[in-house]
């Protein structure tokens, strides 16, 4: 059965949705000091050090995924506190920003696929009082960029360009693809 290298309810919601079969082993890498030039390369890079250290623990295939939100050539990763979760929805507010997942797919110490997805997200402009009211419901913590589409911070996303799935944290439709092509996910009824 296939492990999913991760401890992000969201990531399993999202492969629960579509039918996989898969058990949890959240990996435990270090995920400072990893350096990258592009978004794509970054999430990728950190999708395979969580992918590859659970992968040499099991035989069993591994899915892993890293959510990276870049805004103009910088890269944003989950608020440490309020004034960091403050900062970074200001520099949201009123802009398109890039939201990447990058997926890595491994088995025993190999990659058997690896690919990323980007996905445009359009702030609408932030009043202090909405930027203040949001991260006092906490909501910012444990997300990339400091806001979660899928809960409160959904009213703050004016439009999307990509995946919606793949802001959540797993692009489903590329997912769904190299799952199938690796044996990993039939099409059931039920
Ligand atoms: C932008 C955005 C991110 N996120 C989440 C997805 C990811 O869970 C998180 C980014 O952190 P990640 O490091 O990608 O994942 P994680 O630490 O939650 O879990 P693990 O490393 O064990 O796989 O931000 C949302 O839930 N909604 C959003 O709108």
């Amino acid at each position: 059965m296939l492990i999913l290298a991760s401890k992000s309810p969201r990531r399993q919601e999202l492969l629960n949705l579509i039918g996989v079969e898969f058990t949890v082993k959240a990996s435990n890498i270090n995920e400072e000091g990893v350096l990258a030039t592009t978004s794509s390369e970054l999430a990728v890079s950190l999708a395979t050090l969580k992918g590859l250290e659970v992968s040499r623990k099991y035989p069993n295939p591994v899915l892993a995924a890293d959510t990276v939100v870049e805004i103009e050539g910088e890269f944003l990763g989950k608020p440490q506190d309020e004034n960091q979760a403050i900062e970074m929805l200001r520099k949201l507010s009123g802009r398109y920003h890039n939201v990447v997942t990058g997926v890595v797919i491994c088995q025993r110490g190999q990659i058997l696929d690896s690919f990323s997805e980007l996905t445009k997200v359009y702030f609408k402009k932030l009043t202090e009082e909405e930027i203040n009211w949001y991260v006092k419901t906490k909501d910012p913590f444990d997300k990339a960029g400091g806001y979660g589409i899928q809960t409160q911070g959904g009213i703050f996303v004016e439009k999307i360009e990509g995946c919606y799935f793949n802001v959540v944290g797993l692009p489903l439709a590329k997912t769904a693809n190299s799952l199938r092509k690796l044996g990993l996910y039939k099409l059931k009824v039920n």
